[in-house]
Formats: C-alpha cells, structure tokens, sequence
C-alpha cells in the first residue's frame, strides 16, 4: 500500500486541543478545521474518535487520525491496533502512530501493527519519527509516510523551529514521501521544509493553538 495521501507540496492542518484548552472538545475542533479547509489546507491531522467524526461531519479533506492514549514519556501516538481502529471508524482516512523502535504498551512489534491496519482497516499510515534510524525502521516495517513529528520530544528537547536537517536527510534516504511536522511557525519554515525535500507540511500550534500564540507574543516583549 504506497499512498501519498496529500497532494505534492500541501499544507496539512492539525487541529488538536489539549484537556486544559478552552478549546478542547470536538466542537471547538471541527470549526478549527473548517477554518483550516477555507484556508486551502490539503487535509487536517486530528486526534480521537470524537474529534475526527466531528471533522468528518464538516470537513470533506482527507483526515490523518491519531490517538493519543497513555504515557506520554513512552510510544502514545495511537500505540495499539484498536487505537488505530476507533479513529478509522470515526473517518480518518489515514493513521498517524509512533514509528519508532521504542517498546509498545502492547508488546506487539511495529511492523505487525501496520500490517493488521493495511489489512484490516484498508488506510495508509504514516509514522511520526525522531531520528533518521527511526525514519529507516518504520519504513522497513511498512509505514507509507513518514514524518518528523517526534524529533525533539523523545529524548533532548527540539529547538524552537523545525528539524528541517532531519527532514532532508529522510527526503534523501527513503523512498515515500517526507512529512515535515513539528514546530513549523512561519512561511519561511514551511518553505523550506519543501525544498528539504518535504511532500506535506503539517503545522499545528502556530495555526490552532490561541494560547501558544499568545504566549509566544507576550513572552517576546517581556
Ligand atoms: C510531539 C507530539 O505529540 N506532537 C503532536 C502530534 O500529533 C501534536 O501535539 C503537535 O501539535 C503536532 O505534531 C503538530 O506540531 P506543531 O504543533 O508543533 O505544529
């Protein structure tokens, strides 16, 4: 199963609220991606089955599901095969889950998982990486996109743009498309998260996010 899911060069928008947002909840989520779809976003990438079936109801782009279960200083993008499940029956058209070589809470392997998703639940998946050599496992077991998501989040914290060197070294090595997600702000970025060899850029926090927004402004004049 290769499928690039999102056009060449797109912007993808992921509309995600944590519990303690104002904006949490699948309402909030679904005029979020709206917003996004009037904007020419190329898909949005949201998290659990409420939030994805509200996006489906009002959005028709395609829909990159995850679901976020568990602790967070191990595998808890969508780590197990129903997890994956619940958010393809909601309408996500493609599963996003952690693609790298770290134990999964259900002891199964990567490549089992993303087997029993082509088989059984007939989607694409695209694997969030850290490294390089997570970029090369989750490919070898079957991943059909793979994105930067987890760079800076697994061990030494990113810095505060995106890791667009390990973007150009995935573009480089592997052979299906690059997503470059994690800490995009600016049109500068997302550009060049293209010419580092990008497929699809997806940001997040600088377009859905309020209260980051405003932190960040408040935080550079102090
Ligand atoms: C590390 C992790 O759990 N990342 C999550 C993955 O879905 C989200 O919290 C991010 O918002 C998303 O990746 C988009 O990135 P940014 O919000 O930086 O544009």
């Amino acid at each position: 199963m290769s499928d690039a899911v999102f056009p060449l060069r797109s912007v993808v928008v992921s509309c995600q609220a944590q519990r303690d947002s104002p904006l949490y909840g699948p309402g909030p989520m679904a005029l979020m991606a709206r917003a996004a779809a009037a904007g020419g976003a190329a898909g949005i990438r949201a998290n659990g089955p409420a939030d994805v079936a509200a996006i489906s109801a009002v959005v028709d782009l395609p829909i990159l599901g995850i679901n976020k279960t568990g602790d967070r200083d191990g595998v808890y993008i969508t780590p197990t095969f129903e997890s994956a499940a619940a958010v393809v029956r909601a309408g996500a058209t493609a599963v996003a889950l952690d693609g790298t070589a770290r134990p999964r809470p259900d002891g199964g392997s990567l490549g089992e998982l993303v087997a029993r998703i082509h088989d059984e639940l007939g989607v694409p998946v695209m694997a969030d990486v850290d490294s390089l050599d997570a970029g090369r496992y989750a490919r070898a077991a079957g991943a059909d996109l793979v994105g930067t998501t987890l760079s800076g989040y697994t061990g030494a914290p990113g810095g505060d743009g995106p890791d667009l060197a390990l973007v150009r070294t995935l573009a480089d090595e592997l052979d299906c498309p690059i997503v470059a997600e994690g800490r995009f702000w600016t049109r500068e970025e997302v550009l060049a998260g293209f010419e580092a060899g990008a497929h699809t850029v997806v940001v997040g926090t600088a377009i859905t996010n309020p209260t980051a927004i405003t932190r960040r402004l408040v935080e550079a004049v102090r």
